[in-house]
């Protein structure tokens, strides 16, 4: 691992050991410590003639694109793209290179639970450790990020089932042949294939979709990262998985109804 996801991962390590010292309370979501999590599997999985699911991401800032809109608070960006037709609401919970806080987690679960929106929430971290995990299930997310890349087949696998044990469903994301294996003999059942090589910050979008090709039906497939209008959003509905990821594109609307809108649009219709 090199480039800026050998840094994030290095600066994850030293978190992790705070993370351990620290007493963990239960539900400080607001949400009660037993809150059922919400089938993220239900939620993504796209029966055929369906439309492609879409899972839209509240991020400040990323290495690729810099600084994006910070107009809305975290409650009410969650809200914008829950009531605009949000299957998952993915929550960026790095702080130093994404400006992300498990606390922007925590709120949108108590905005979302106070306006009676059952939407999933994915804790987007970078898990090295069971620990996160911990953290994640008390901030209120229903799915966590694993990233094959940053762990070998078996820590994968332990992360894969610690999640489970939490009550979270894994959204293992892959890169290549090797860590599509690595996620399925560790059990995932919903699998992300990221369009960026996270090392380089690359974009292929031809390793992508032959990657996705290869998700076994029996698994949720999603596309991440890159797609930026409501065109491309077509495009992945058109390939056949079954959901796809908007960060960025989203992110730099001030306020993103309008542009969702037209995303969903296109994939309920994307040959219109
Ligand atoms: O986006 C980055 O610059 C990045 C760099 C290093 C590690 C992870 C990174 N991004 C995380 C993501 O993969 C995206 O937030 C996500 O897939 C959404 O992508 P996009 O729609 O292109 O913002």
């Amino acid at each position: 691992m090199s480039g800026v996801l050998g840094k994030i991962v290095a600066s994850k390590e030293a978190e992790v050991a705070e993370l351990r010292h620290q007493p963990r309370s239960r539900g400080t979501s607001g949400a009660p410590a037993t809150r059922r999590p919400i089938d993220v599997v239900a939620a993504l999985r796209r029966p055929v003639g369906a439309p492609l699911r879409l899972i839209t991401e509240h991020k400040r800032r990323s290495p690729s694109a810099g600084a994006l809109s910070t107009v809305l608070s975290p409650a009410d960006r969650g809200l914008a793209y829950a009531r605009n037709g949000a299957s998952m609401i993915s929550v960026l919970c790095d702080a130093p290179f994404f400006d992300g806080s498990w606390e922007h987690l925590a709120t949108i679960r108590r905005a979302l639970d106070d306006a009676g929106l059952p939407v999933p929430l994915l804790a987007k971290e970078f898990v090295i450790d069971q620990v996160q995990l911990e953290v994640a299930r008390e901030k209120g997310a229903d799915a966590v990020l694993l990233i094959a890349r940053i762990v070998d087949a078996r820590k994968l696998a332990e992360l894969v089932a610690a999640s489970r044990a939490v009550g979270l469903e894994p959204l293992v994301e892959v890169v290549s042949d090797e860590e599509l294996a690595a996620a399925l003999a560790a059990s995932a059942t919903v699998i992300g294939v990221n369009a960026r090589d996270l090392d380089t910050l690359v974009m292929d979008v031809e390793r992508a979709a032959r990657l996705l090709a290869a998700i076994p039906p029996s698994c949720v497939a999603a596309h991440l990262s890159g797609l930026k209008s409501p065109d491309d959003v077509a495009r992945v509905a058109t390939s056949g998985v079954d959901a796809a990821l908007m960060g960025e594109a989203l992110m730099r609307e001030d306020d993103p109804a309008n542009l969702l809108t037209a995303m969903v649009r296109r994939a309920n219709s994307p040959k219109a």
